[in-house]
């Protein structure tokens, strides 16, 4: 199971939060991220994962890239709505690109909980 985490720095710590609580799914899966959030989850949740450019320099473009192309199953993307974003495009980009291509994706930390509830359960 590839799945791509990605939060934004109002975000962040919710995110850890998550792969705390998630680390066994999250150690038997592999792990891709935007350079910043995968930073955090290394060295706070010590998790093996493949960090990719940051947000605002095209980290999300790329893991969208990857997910039109099938190496992505699930994301994550913790977005915070209240906070203007200089890369917006990208952002819409990357969640489009999960419409398109029919992935799951919570943008949410309930959303996320629930999502990878099912998936821990699933891939026991
Ligand atoms: O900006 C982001 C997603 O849009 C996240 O990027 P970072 O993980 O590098 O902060």
């Amino acid at each position: 199971m590839n799945i791509a985490l990605i939060a934004h720095d109002g975000k962040k710590n919710d995110m850890v939060a998550l792969a705390s609580a998630f680390k066994p799914l999250l150690e038997r899966s592999t792990l891709l991220a935007t350079g910043t959030t995968g930073g955090r989850l290394q060295a706070e949740c010590g998790l093996t994962v493949e960090r990719l450019l940051s947000g605002p320099m095209g980290g999300d473009l790329q893991i969208g890239a990857r997910l039109a192309m099938g190496a992505v199953d699930v994301v994550i993307f913790l977005r915070d709505p209240m906070t203007p974003q200089p890369h917006e495009p990208d952002i819409n980009a990357l969640v489009r690109a999960c419409d398109v291509h029919d992935i799951p994706c919570a943008t949410n930390v309930a959303s996320a909980r629930l999502l990878l509830t099912q998936l821990s359960a699933l891939t026991l």
